[in-house]
C-alpha cells in the first residue's frame, strides 16, 4: 500500500431498486468507524434516497457518470451539480462501458472531471485496456495516455481518484496476475499529477482475491462492480482493506 488514502468503491452499475437500500444500511451498521472510505454508487435513482439512508455514518454516496455542463438542454443527462445536490460526494468517469456504450473519449470524461470538481465532488477516473490491447503489448501504453487526457487541470489526491480496469476483467472472473497489476499500477503512479492520488483496482475484485491484490505496493483500494451488490461481501472486501 502506497501513502494514498484507502478506498473501497462499490459500482452497483444499472442494478438496484429500493428494496436493495437494505444493503447499504447494513453495511454502514457493519463499519461503524471504518480505517478506509467506503463508497457506493448506485443508479441515479437511488442517490439521494441511498444519501439519507446512511446518513451519519460513514458510508459515502456517488454517481456513475455526469454531464460536463452545470445545466441546459440535455435530455437524460445528470450534472455534477445535481448530484452534489442528491448527495453524492464522489462521481465515476470513463468508465470501460461509458467508454464502449457511449463512445466517451478521454477528452470527454475530463470535462466531466472538471465539473465535477466544480461541482466539489471527488471524481473517480477510470482507464483500462482490452484484451486485444493486452495481447498486442499495449497496456501501459494505453492506460498512460487515457490518464495524460483524462485529467483536468487542478487534479490533485484531495478531487481525483484513479481506477485501473482492465476491460477483460470486468465482470468476467478473470484477473490480471498480481505482477501485471503492480506493474501497471506502478507506472500509472509514476505519471500522477500527484503521487499521493489514491490508485484503485478494479475488475472480478471478490472478498477470496482482495487480500492479495490490496497487498500490492501501489494498490490502494477497489473499485467493486458484482461483489459490491450485496453487502456481506462487500464487507468482506472493506474487511480486507481495513487490514492491508
Ligand atoms: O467494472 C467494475 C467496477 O467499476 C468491476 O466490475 P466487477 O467487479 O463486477 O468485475
Amino acid at each position: 500500500m502506497s501513502h494514498a488514502c484507502k478506498l473501497a468503491a462499490g459500482n452497483w452499475k444499472m442494478n438496484g431498486l429500493s428494496a436493495d437500500l437494505e444493503q447499504a444500511r447494513a453495511l454502514a451498521a457493519a463499519f461503524p468507524d471504518p480505517k478506509c472510505g467506503i463508497l457506493l454508487c448506485p443508479p441515479a435513482t437511488l442517490i439521494s434516497a441511498m444519501a439519507e439512508a446512511v446518513s451519519g455514518s460513514a458510508v459515502m454516496v456517488g454517481g456513475q457518470d455526469c454531464h460536463a455542463q452545470v445545466a441546459g438542454a440535455h435530455t437524460g443527462d445528470i450534472s455534477a451539480h445535481m448530484l452534489a445536490d442528491a448527495g453524492a460526494r464522489q462521481v465515476i468517469l470513463g468508465h470501460s462501458e461509458r467508454r464502449a456504450d457511449h463512445a466517451e473519449t478521454s477528452a470527454q470524461v475530463a470535462a466531466k472531471a472538471a465539473a465535477a470538481h466544480a461541482a466539489g465532488l471527488v471524481a473517480i477516473i477510470c482507464v483500462g485496456e482490452t484484451e486485444a490491447e493486452r495481447d498486442a503489448g499495449q497496456t501501459l501504453e494505453i492506460v498512460l495516455s487515457q490518464l495524460a487526457h483524462s485529467l483536468p487541470d487542478g487534479a490533485n489526491s484531495a478531487n481525483t481518484v484513479i481506477a485501473y480496469e482492465p476491460v477483460w476483467a470486468i465482470g468476467t472472473g478473470r484477473t490480471p496476475t498480481l505482477d501485471q497489476i503492480a506493474e501497471v499500477h506502478d507506472a500509472l503512479r509514476a505519471k500522477l499529477p500527484d503521487a499521493a492520488m489514491s490508485l484503485l483496482y478494479g475488475g472480478s475484485v471478490k472478498p477470496g482475491n482482495a487480500a492479495e491484490i490490496f497487498a500490492i505496493a501501489n494498490v490502494d483500494g477497489a473499485l467493486v462492480g458484482g461483489a459490491s451488490l450485496k453487502a456481506e461481501d462487500f464487507g468482506a472486501i472493506i474487511a480486507a482493506l481495513e487490514g492491508a
